[in-house]
């Protein structure tokens, strides 16, 4: 595991065990049935997908471990309008606090504010946190192979399935993405950022997305900031691409987002 995932996944695993105790399974559940149905994540991706272009996932990201600050003036309920106003097929929120300066009102604002489905962006350490995400009404998980073995990403997706919920399943290399196509989930997210050098680099799609069979649904991850780079990954077969940083920078989110959309 790079230094950064062990990183996270040592004080994520002290941030579940403080907050379980809070909130048992039985309690999550009851929030459960209080949050609207699952918005259909992945159908989403799917029936957005127009010729030469990507289905976006457009994600509300404040700070990076990477980037540090990212953006300064940051309203998350403006900024998911502003993304579906753009043309967002669905949102990426994070809610971890220490290194992405993210929180879980941030997620609940976001999607409140919008129809689109959203994704909790959370590193996932334990079941519980399934129930917890959507007793805060996520509509997809994210399942990062690098910090976790098999049989809890097996559990993960199952639980999420459970609960009508899509999983994103999120790999860097071929090993990780050999994992990845023997799990449930048929939605697959290449990250392009290798989380060791922090390095991005889109022949990480070109190169993974090869394994990756029709019916699977792809998902290219990070590092993408021109209608170029668009075109480029759609040549890999991918159905939708996830973009933060790109999007963040730019004042006028909803503009950044239309040109992003616009076909090279
Ligand atoms: O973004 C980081 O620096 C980072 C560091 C450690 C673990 C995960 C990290 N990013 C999570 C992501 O998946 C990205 O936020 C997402 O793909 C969007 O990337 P970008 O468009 O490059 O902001």
């Amino acid at each position: 595991m790079s230094d950064i995932l062990e990183k996270i996944a040592t004080y994520k695993r002290t941030e579940v065990a403080e907050r379980k105790p809070a909130a048992s399974l039985s309690a999550l559940e009851a929030r459960i049935t209080k949050v609207s149905a699952p918005r259909g994540f992945q159908r989403a991706l799917v029936a957005h997908k127009q010729p030469h272009s990507l289905s976006l996932i457009a994600e509300v990201k404040k700070a990076s471990p990477s980037k540090g600050l990212i953006r300064e003036d940051f309203e998350p309920a403006t900024l998911a309008a502003a993304y579906q106003a753009g043309g967002a097929s669905c949102l990426s929120i994070l809610t971890d606090a220490p290194s992405f300066m993210g929180h879980e009102s941030h997620f609940v604002a976001a999607r409140n504010a919008v129809t689109l489905p959203c994704i909790r962006k959370e590193f996932l350490v334990d079941v519980w946190q399934v129930a917890e995400s959507r007793s805060l009404g996520a509509d997809a998980i994210l399942v990062i192979m690098a910090m976790i073995d098999d049989a809890l990403a097996a559990d993960l997706i199952a639980a999420a399935h459970a609960y009508g919920m899509d999983a994103l399943v999120e790999v860097h290399d071929a090993p990780e993405m050999e994992r990845a196509l023997k799990l449930a989930s048929p939605l697959i997210g290449i990250n392009n950022r290798n989380l060791r050098t922090f390095d991005v680099d889109l022949k990480t799609t070109e190169d993974l997305s090869a394994m990756v069979g029709p019916q699977h649904v792809l998902v290219a991850e990070s590092g993408i900031f021109t209608p170029q780079d668009v075109a480029r990954l759609e040549k890999t077969g991918a159905t939708a691409m996830l973009v933060g940083e790109s999007l963040m920078r730019q004042g006028d989110v909803t503009q950044a987002a239309k040109n992003l959309l616009t076909p090279a």
